[in-house]
């Protein structure tokens, strides 16, 4: 049966199932925030598995068995004990494994595409090679994967080479350790899994129309080209299509441009930048006095077997005769959104070694520079057919992305713009360049709000910010005269950092005001909360590679993290007035609670004791503030100025007297503290699961990461029974599929005993939520703190980017029964007990109010009045 085609929407849906069918899967992002609330307390964090369909067979297997089978029904009896009141009816423990088990660590969906793999399964290594070639890893812990098949995917699969037959394999024999005979398999995978038809029609309907239709660059103009010319008439059947199209000579309106084009060059004869194979061929070339890079005729080597496994000899080399009609600079994404829907997306490829066009960049990584395994398996994705593909590489905070971007522009060695999301991190990208290759300082320029320069010479790198170059309104002279110079030139190459936050019409911009010839995307994080993220796969390319952040963290390159939520019990005042109000003080209430003040100050000293470095983060610049002029500790926000960032970051880093600095969201990203070892979290941006994993990556570089036993801690606090306990989970679940484990803290062991505990006495207390309440409302605000300069793309994501819905009726707090550490068995975990009523009662309850908001609660009710009868 084949799947249903749903143009652009990128996902299998062969049949739309009933939402309660998901019994054992808990989405997140459609849960009530009440449902959120119980959910989060309830069960312990753990990645979001589909397994419904699996959960359907078993099930029906199990009645098959039924009471008549006493061996299991004893079975069940005992297990009935232990596990299946965790389980409930999807407890298969009873169930026994076929004999063959062993040779079957993946099991397919055949409704809706998902992949279960068992990581712990020795062929595994080799499957996930395999899997996230041509599927998109949707969950990793640390024992079952969870990756999906969808449209995106196998239109990413097919762009790094792959065709139909190197996905599934048709198998006539049968295994003779096993019976069962298997038609159809994964090619990648060893394994005695049968691939379910529904799956082999997606697949093969899937691969079949993609890679047929590439756009091309030639002297400027774009060009829709494809050895098939019939994909070329029925692509220009099309409305949108055929208006695109540039007819210069309207004789025979529909005649196609017919060209011969050079062959694709094989594989063996490119070399990656800064890899061992590199460093030979340079050897090698100067001795025999041969350029580097460019090989002989029987150059061998074998960079790209990786993942793909496609050979030299598979390599598809062009037809002799390319069909190609030229298309209108200003319709590009028009026509690039249009292919995609009607199935023929478009590759982009460069053939940069055989561009005589656009001058070359004499430009190489500095021999010292070695690139990691993971970045040069990333870049043998882009590279791997001696063209340069356009994508996006996934790889995690501190993995390196910045050098990955840097050695894909000296393997194409053209002119080259680097856009980033602000000006700090353009300079950094502009150091990165000359600490790593031997670009020279005429031939690299910034484009700021500060600095307009343009490189000597016919090719260069321009670095600039994505605003700088989409926005249209108040150019200055410099500014203008600038854009003439981006805009007239063709690029080989164009850089995009941190690809998921910018605004799609921005992103738009860029792409058709800029023509280059390839276009790498770099994040970390290929989560948006809106939904404008299938827009990517079109404006620059398929994901082309995303690495797995547990592995690379198991290897080293990134420090191992240990994450907790710690529960800070609101005080009975402070939870009384967060009951009462209704406006984005609540904000404000959970974030100064007086009770995470004193575990921010416990965690502090705690780490600072075992010789950690501490960066405590908080969007609320009032919060921020507060808390480090209590706790004496230097702090960064926005309004802090450029010489005083840098002497508190410089103490940071150097000084043994300042070991925790306070850091709003002006640190998420851009900032390279190695020193830090310990992240702690008062305040944060809604549910933004983006800004958790980047914050997270502030200290996954650390420099300490490879000593024996080094573990990085991160620390989310959180108010006890607010909404800030939801955002919490939804925040952490990009993470929790990277494998990360949350725990939950609910005490803290001797904080009642820590010396000089802030906020001890009810006194104290009350008269810090006096300040709270007087503070005005718009303290409370968290996306005023990022002052952006020109140029700066901070200033343009709105808490809408974030999943924040402030409009949205903030539900009733639950009530929550105290640490349970014996109820459950497990030290510090606990439970929540959903009772609305309690909350209701609490709010209603006419409690003695301190004298001091008496009267605000007088004018507050007064006001209310008012409004009500205007
Ligand atoms: N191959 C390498 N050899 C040595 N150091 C490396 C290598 N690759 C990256 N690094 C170092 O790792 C650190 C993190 O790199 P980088 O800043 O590029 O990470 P990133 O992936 O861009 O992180 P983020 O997403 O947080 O911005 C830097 O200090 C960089 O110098």
């Amino acid at each position: 049966m084949a799947g249903k085609r749903t143009a652009g929407d990128g996902t299998f849906t062969p049949k739309k199932r009933a939402r309660q069918d998901h019994v054992d899967y808990i989405d997140v992002d459609e849960m009530s925030e009440d449902e959120a609330m119980v959910q989060s307390s309830l069960v312990p964090r753990a990645a979001t598995i589909n397994f419904s369909a699996l959960t359907r067979k078993l099930a029906q297997e199990r009645r098959a068995h039924g009471a008549a089978d006493d061996t299991v029904s004893a079975h069940r009896r005992q297990q009935d004990s232990l596990v299946s009141n965790i389980f409930m009816d999807q407890d298969f423990s009873w169930l026994h494994l076929k004999p063959d088990h062993a040779s079957r660590p993946l099991w397919i969906d055949p409704e809706d595409g998902h992949i279960i793999l068992e990581a712990f399964s020795p062929i595994a290594e080799q499957a996930q090679d395999f899997l996230v070639a041509i599927s998109e890893p949707v969950s990793r812990p640390s024992f079952i994967h969870e990756y999906k098949l969808t449209s995106y995917s196998l239109y990413a699969a097919v762009s790094v080479g792959l065709q139909t037959e190197d996905i599934i394999e048709v198998r006539q024999e049968t295994s003779g350790l096993n019976r069962d005979a298997y038609g159809v398999r994964f090619k990648g995978v060893e394994s005695l899994i049968e691939v379910p038809e529904t799956i082999i029609n997606f697949i093969r309907e899937r691969t079949l129309s993609y890679g047929k239709v590439k756009l091309v660059l030639k002297h400027n103009k774009y060009f829709v080209e494809s050895s098939h010319p019939e994909t070329l008439q029925f692509l220009l059947k099309d409305k949108i299509i055929r208006d695109a199209r540039v007819v210069s000579q309207p004789t025979e309106s529909n005649k196609m441009t017919t060209f011969t084009t050079a062959k694709a060059p094989v594989k063996g004869n490119l070399v990656i930048a800064g890899t061992k194979e590199a460093e030979k061929k340079k050897d090698d070339a100067a001795k025999t006095k041969e350029p580097f890079a460019t090989g002989g005729p029987n150059a061998d080597v074998d960079l790209f077997t990786s993942v793909v496994g496609v050979d030299a000899d598979e390599i598809d080399e062009d037809d002799e005769n390319v069909h190609a009609f030229e298309i209108d600079d200003a319709k590009i994404d028009d026509v690039k959104k249009r292919c995609n829907e009607l199935e023929y997306p478009m590759l982009e490829e460069y053939d940069f070694r055989n561009d005589t066009v656009n001058a070359n960049l004499d430009i190489d990584l500095k021999p010292a520079t070695v690139i990691r395994s993971y970045q040069e398996t990333s870049l043998s994705k882009m590279f791997g057919n001696g063209r340069a593909r356009s994508g996006i590489i996934v790889l995690p905070c501190g993995a390196g992305k910045t050098l990955v971007g840097i050695t894909a522009a000296c393997t194409i060695k053209k002119s080259c713009l680097v856009l980033c999301t602000s000006s700090v991190s353009v300079m950094q990208w502009k150091q990165q360049f000359m600490q790593w290759s031997n670009v020279t300082d005429r031939q690299i320029a910034v484009f700021t709000a500060d600095q307009k320069e343009k490189f000597a010479g016919d090719s260069g790198i321009v670095v600039s910010t994505y605003s700088m170059v989409a926005n249209t309104h108040n150019r200055s002279y410099e500014s203008k005269k600038m854009m003439e110079f981006l805009t007239s030139r063709e690029w080989g190459f164009i850089l995009l950092d941190e690809v998921h936050v910018v605004p799609a019409a921005m992103f738009r911009r860029v792409v058709t005001t800029i023509k280059a010839h390839s276009k790498l995307g770099l994040t970390a994080t290929l989560v948006r909360e809106d939904d404008k993220i299938a827009d990517l796969n079109y404006m620059i390319g398929p994901k082309l590679y995303e690495a797995n952040w547990m592995d690379l963290a198991a290897k080293g390159h990134i420090a191992n993290v240990q994450c907790a939520e710690v529960w800070c019990p609101m005080t009975p005042e402070f939870y009384r007035e967060y009951l009462r109000e209704q406006s984005r003080k609540r904000m404000l209430l959970y974030c100064m609670n007086p009770k995470k003040f004193q575990s921010c100050q416990f965690l502090i000293k705690y780490h600072e004791d075992r010789g950690d470095k501490i960066i405590v983060f908080s969007d609320n610049v009032f919060a921020l503030e507060a808390y480090a002029k209590k706790l004496r500790k230097p702090y960064i926000h926005g309004g802090t100025g450029q010489v005083e960032r840098m002497r508190i970051l410089q103490f940071f880093q150097h000084s043994p007297d300042v070991n925790t600095i306070f850091l709003s969201k002006v640190g998420d990203t851009s900032i390279d503290l190695p020193e830090a070892t310990c992240l702690i979290q008062i305040s944060s941006h809604f549910g933004s699961r983006r800004q958790e994993a980047q914050r997270l990556g502030r200290i996954l570089r650390a420099k300490r990461r490879n000593d024996e036993g080094f573990n990085a801690f991160f620390y989310s606090l959180v108010s006890k029974d607010t909404q800030e306990m939801f955002y919490s989970t939804k925040r952490q679940q990009f993470l929790i599929d990277q494998g990360y484990a949350f725990k939950v803290i609910t005490h803290l062991d001797g904080l009642e005993k820590l010396p000089d505990l802030v906020y001890k006495t009810r006194d104290e207390q009350i008269e810090l939520l006096s300040s709270v309440l007087l503070a005005n409302e718009s303290e409370a605000d968290l996306g005023t703190d990022i002052r952006a300069g020109e140029g700066d793309l901070a200033g343009t994501v709105t808490s809408k980017d974030f999943g924040g819905p402030p409009g949205r009726r903030v539900p009733a707090a639950q009530r929550t029964t105290g640490s349970l550490t014996a109820l459950s068995g497990a030290q510090h975990m606990s439970y929540v007990e959903q009772n609305k009523s309690a909350n209701k009662k609490l709010a209603r309850e006419a409690a003695p109010r301190h004298k001091l908001f008496a009267k605000r609660d007088r004018d507050v009710a007064a006001a209310k009045k008012d409004a009500r009868k205007s």
